[in-house]
């Protein structure tokens, strides 16, 4: 398909009074990457220095056709189409349309669909990875069309698989789950901790990891490395309907090892015990009774950035964690420890 709309070259010496027909970029390494100019900018004659200096010896006149769209709006129809609850829109710049979080919750994006639409070519629908946390105000995925001027018809395709994706999954195709706030009893084992011999370091790092995503430790027991002991302070917290119960400790491969066997033995169901992400592949993911029970290896306390720090934003958006979940973290899963 050829593109009608015109656009004319005009040298930068005659384009006083000329209307700029996208922003133009400036950037110096290490300093600025930015607009320079602004799209419908009226070109004066002191500007004619600087439009040189970022190498704009020609400008555009553009008179656009019927059924072509602009760069800038042709970005925003397809911001438009897969914005999802809790997602807002940036202004066009530089033809790139920003999709940012409104709140700090778990961002939804299916990796088919974005391959689908990138698929169709001449379009940019960059997003981060699905299932994350993000923040208030985080970017989550961004749009451009490549071409300064697109046909209407490559717009509405993405339109229409915007749509299709709705109507299949009830959902759009980029949103932001919500963070329940919840209440967590967190078991912590160890007989070096339980005797007093070195001070409990776990505790604090658990609860700064949930207070930063508005959860709380209800109320944290420490156990030594005993079996039945473990047991029964699970059982003793699943009574008390926490909303999630977190064991520390003593999840490898040493005799004083309980943590896994004690999740076991109080009749857990076990999702994994390993998860192929390091740090935080000594984790074990299980349920109780509908009760999430994660057992926390010692890494989780050390490193900001664990399996635990992964599936937690899941857990707290109330997602259900499945084997095949945990199966996917070994792909990009590897931060080094
Ligand atoms: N030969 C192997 N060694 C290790 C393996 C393995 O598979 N084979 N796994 C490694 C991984 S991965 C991790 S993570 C660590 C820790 O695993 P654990 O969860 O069993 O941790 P512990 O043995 O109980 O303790 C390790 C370390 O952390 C200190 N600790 C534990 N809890 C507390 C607490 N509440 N407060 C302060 N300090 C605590 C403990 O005293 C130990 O120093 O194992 C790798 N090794
Ligand atoms: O579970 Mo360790 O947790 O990978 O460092």
């Amino acid at each position: 398909m050829t593109i009608r709309t015109r656009l004319r070259e005009v040298p930068v010496e005659q384009a006083l009074g000329l209307r700029l027909a996208h922003d133009l970029t400036r950037i110096v390494p290490g300093s600025f990457k930015g607009r320079a100019f602004v799209k419908g900018h009226v070109v004066t004659e002191a500007d004619i220095p600087a439009l040189l200096d970022i190498g704009k010896a020609h400008l555009y006149v553009m008179e656009l056709a019927a059924g072509e769209l602009h760069e800038d709006e042709a970005a925003l129809r397809m911001a438009e189409a897969h914005r999802g609850e809790r997602i807002e829109l940036g202004r066009p710049h530089e033809g790139k349309v920003a999709l940012k979080s409104s709140i700090q919750g778990l961002v939804k994006i299916d990796p088919g669909y974005v391959n689908e639409i990138n698929a169709l070519g001449d379009i940019a629908l960059a997003t981060v990875l699905g299932d994350r946390l993000v923040e208030a105000g985080g970017q989550v995925a961004a749009t451009r069309v490549i071409p300064l001027v697109v046909e209407e018809a490559l717009v509405s395709r993405v339109e229409a698989l915007a749509a299709r994706f709705r109507e299949r999954h009830g959902r759009s195709p980029i949103e932001v789950k919500p963070l329940r706030p919840m209440r967590v009893g967190l078991i912590t084992t160890g007989g070096e901790v339980y005797s007093g011999r070195i001070e409990d370091r776990f505790g604090p790092a658990v609860r700064a990891k949930l207070e930063r995503l508005g959860s709380a430790v209800a109320e944290q027991a420490l156990v030594p490395d005993d079996r039945e002991r473990i047991v029964s302070k699970i059982v003793e917290y699943k009574g008390k309907e926490y909303d999630m119960i977190l064991l520390t400790g003593g999840m490898s491969v040493d005799p004083d090892d309980r943590t896994p066997g004690a999740i076991r033995a109080a009749g857990a169901d076990i999702v994994s015990y390993g998860t192929p992400m390091l740090p935080g592949s000594m984790l074990l993911m299980g349920y109780l009774g509908g009760t999430p029970v994660l057992g926390l290896p010692g890494c989780v306390m050390h490193d900001p950035h664990t399996s635990f720090d992964v599936l937690l934003p899941r857990l707290l958006a109330g997602e259900e964690i499945r084997r095949e979940d945990i199966t996917a973290m070994g792909y990009g899963g590897l931060y080094g420890c």
